[in-house]
């Protein structure tokens, strides 16, 4: 287990820093607090001059302000505006953050800011490994699923026409800023997405998570509930000890994908109009099935995948007549290998595993209990 400390900022607030690190990489804090004013100049260091600021349209204002912040503290800061969501992940913005980023004489010392969700800090720490080989980067994730999931661990990547998230590059973040009253604004089907990677986090490692949210699943759906810090806290730790482990996803971090192998492949089929956390919650739904169609996971711990993500107002069902189209976009999922199809499934509460090369008849079957 990762350590996590709890502390105070220079302001005084309190404040959870969670470590991670691994074998040979640089190790980085997240922190998890509210405001964490004075912690952003820190990350940024002193040996940058220059630092870019990408942010979605949806935070103009908090993009700006960071800006500021940044330029009162004597950096040249630019702020540099991309569209909302999953329309950031594609090679054209990120071509248009090159070019921002030439423009403005952005050196190996200088460093990125992303702030937004998981589409805005994918993008960013895409950029950022990408610009002269790759530069420092900050991520200030502002909704639950960027805090507990996409701002850690340093995946950074765009999606193609072919599928989610086929470029990339590991790159981790120098550090990771999550202030929880950044989540104020946040629409509730936005939130309750980001809930997804939560339960996810639960089912793979801390069930802890299944049990504050069934608890009182209304409450779980915003940020004033009673448990909001205890589960971005739980799932960051979920995350930090699994990357921590295996950065680059040689084994263990492929648990992390449990839920996504049809997830992502129905975010392909609607678009990128889905949310993420939405297609991962009928993906783990499918994946629960599967496990138990394969005799790995006992009825009550499937069972309690549509119970849970149904109480928190997750969607469980998908189109019945995708099915082709999304077996062949699982053929280029990244854990596949040559024709071999590979899928997270569970061989017990909090025991995720690898289910290789399943019969087509049982992946047929198990499609069979989320299709609508
Ligand atoms: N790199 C990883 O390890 C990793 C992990 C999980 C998910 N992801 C990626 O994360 C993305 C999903 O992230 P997401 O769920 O955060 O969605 P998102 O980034 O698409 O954000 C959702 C919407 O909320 C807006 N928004 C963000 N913060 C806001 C705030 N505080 N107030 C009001 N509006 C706000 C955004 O502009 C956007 O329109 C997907 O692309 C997914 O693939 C990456
Ligand atoms: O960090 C990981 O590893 C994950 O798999 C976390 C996922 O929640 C996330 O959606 C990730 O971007 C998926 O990665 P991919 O390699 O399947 O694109
Ligand atoms: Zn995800």
């Amino acid at each position: 287990m990762t350590d996590i400390a709890h502390r105070t900022d220079p302001s005084g607030q309190a404040v959870t820093r969670i470590p991670v690190g691994g074998a040979g990489e640089d190790p980085y804090e997240v922190l998890v607090g509210r405001g964490l004013s004075g912690e952003l100049g820190r990350l940024v260091g002193e040996r940058a001059r220059r630092v870019a600021v990408i942010h979605p349209e949806a935070l103009a204002g908090r993009g700006e302000e960071v800006r500021a912040e940044l330029a009162g503290l004597g950096y040249e800061a630019v702020a540099v505006q991309v569209p909302n969501a999953e329309q950031a992940k594609t090679a054209e913005v990120a071509a248009g953050c090159w070019q921002t980023l030439g423009r403005a004489g952005f050196t190996r010392s200088d460093v990125i800011v992303g702030v937004g969700g998981g589409a805005s800090t994918d993008l960013a720490g895409f950029v950022a490994a990408t610009w002269l080989r790759g530069v420092r980067w900050v991520a200030v994730p502002t909704t639950v699923l960027g805090m507990v999931d996409a701002a850690v661990g340093g995946k950074t990547g765009i999606n193609t026409a072919e599928g989610k998230n086929l470029v990339g590059s590991f790159h981790p973040p120098a550090g990771v800023l999550c202030d929880l009253d950044a989540l104020a604004t946040l629409p509730t089907d936005d939130y309750v997405s980001g809930l997804a990677e939560i339960v996810k986090a639960g089912f793979i490692a801390d069930p802890v998570i299944l049990d504050l949210i069934e608890a009182d699943p209304e409450a779980a759906k915003g940020p004033g509930g009673p448990h909001t810090a205890e589960l971005v806290e739980r799932s960051i730790r979920v995350k930090a000890e699994v990357v921590s482990a295996d950065l680059r996803e040689a084994g263990r971090r492929e648990i992390l994908n449990y839920g996504h192998t049809l997830g992502h492949a129905i975010e392909k089929n609607e678009h990128y109009t889905w949310r993420h956390g939405e297609a991962v919650s009928v993906g783990m739904h499918f994946a629960a099935e599967l496990g138990r169609l394969a005799g790995r996971l006992d009825d009550a711990t499937a069972d309690r995948h549509s119970a849970v993500l149904r109480s928190v107002g997750l969607p469980l069902g998908y189109r019945r007549d995708a099915w082709p189209r999304l077996l062949d976009t699982m053929k280029v999922d990244k854990k596949s290998r040559g024709d071999l199809l590979r899928f997270i499934v569970l061989d017990g509460l909090a025991e995720p595993a690898v289910l290789e090369g399943p019969d087509p008849r049982m992946l047929l079957a198990a499609y069979g209990e989320v299709a609508e």
